[in-house]
């Protein structure tokens, strides 16, 4: 069932208009991201969602209380430097009726209960932000790039904390920039351009889409133009010495059965990937 509704979805700012046209649904459990260029409108939209800004237009739909059940980690999270980490949870727990143990969400976010905001490094502030926005039991969790700016490690860790989250079946509405974050975390995904949805698919689904093609690169001097022949090849080029073969299916074997390798040189092969999905998807230039 679908916890989370966004039809024709449109916010303007006065004259900029920051969402056009964006519609997807998220389902109770999934950890659902939100991919976009620079200003494409990813904040925007899940602050409507948060209920932190009021659409132009269209409808949000969010089957759970906005107040209670809804946890948001938006993109900066600032405290005073002075205070200490667990006095933080405490705090925002008593905004809460039905809190989570704040003790137990800062040992799983690896956090130490008597250190300063102030002397916390990025990955430790951004895992704060996601307790913080976790300490309220919520059902539906909403994280603005919560990696960005952080060392792969840091990265890796924060990564860690929200495989956590989905296990215990809170729902995920993850913005990100990055496609390895996608691949490692989403069970879908929704692809913005310019304020319109592009494409709402799984991560494997978003590569299928961008052509899911294999390429076959390598040099040769033997002639290539037999290879146009086989079924499973798309296009054969000849650059100088290098030739690309693109194509689906058992590409490499189809191609070995008419070129035998020891004919080649410097073999390789290229896949979709879903970074090629994305630049696909959100075309070459973005407003
Ligand atoms: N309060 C505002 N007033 C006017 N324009 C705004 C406001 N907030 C955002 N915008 C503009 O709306 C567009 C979409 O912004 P939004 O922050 O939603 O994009 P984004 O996809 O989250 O970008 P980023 O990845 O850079 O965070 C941008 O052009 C931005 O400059």
């Amino acid at each position: 069932m679908a916890i989370i509704t966004v039809d024709h979805l449109r916010k303007a700012y006065g004259e900029k208009v920051a969402v056009e046209d964006v519609s997807f649904s998220v389902e109770e459990g999934e950890v659902f991201g939100i991919v976009g260029r620079n200003g494409a409108g990813k904040t925007t939209t899940v602050e409507c969602v948060a209920g932190l800004r009021t659409p132009t237009a269209g409808t949000v739909t969010v089957d759970a209380d906005l107040k209670e059940q809804v946890g948001v980690q938006l993109q900066e999270c600032s405290l005073p430097d002075k205070i200490r980490v667990g006095e933080a949870l405490a705090l925002y727990a008593s905004f809460y009726s039905r809190p989570a143990d704040w003790r137990a969400l800062a040992v799983e976010a690896g956090l130490d209960l008597r250190a300063p905001f102030g002397k916390l490094s990025g990955g430790q502030r951004q895992r704060l932000s996601v307790a913080l926005a976790l300490v309220g039991s919520p059902r539906v969790a909403i994280l603005d790039e919560l990696t960005t700016g952080l060392d792969p490690q840091a990265r890796r860790d924060t990564w860690d904390l929200v495989s956590r989250i989905r296990e215990r079946g809170v729902t995920v509405l993850l913005v990100t920039h990055f496609m390895e974050e996608v691949e490692r975390l989403c069970d879908r995904v929704a692809v913005i351009s310019r304020g319109r949805v592009r494409a709402v698919d799984t991560p494997a689904g978003l590569v299928a889409r961008a052509g899911g093609e294999q390429r076959l690169i390598f040099h040769t001097d033997d002639p290539v133009d037999g290879l146009r022949a086989l079924p499973e090849v798309a296009s054969v080029t000849r650059d100088g010495g290098e030739v690309t073969v693109t194509g689906t299916g058992d590409l490499l074997s189809a191609v070995a059965a008419v070129l035998p390798p020891s004919r080649t040189r410097g073999l390789r092969m290229e896949r979709t990937t879903l970074d090629d999905a994305f630049l696909v998807l959100t075309g070459k230039e973005e407003s």
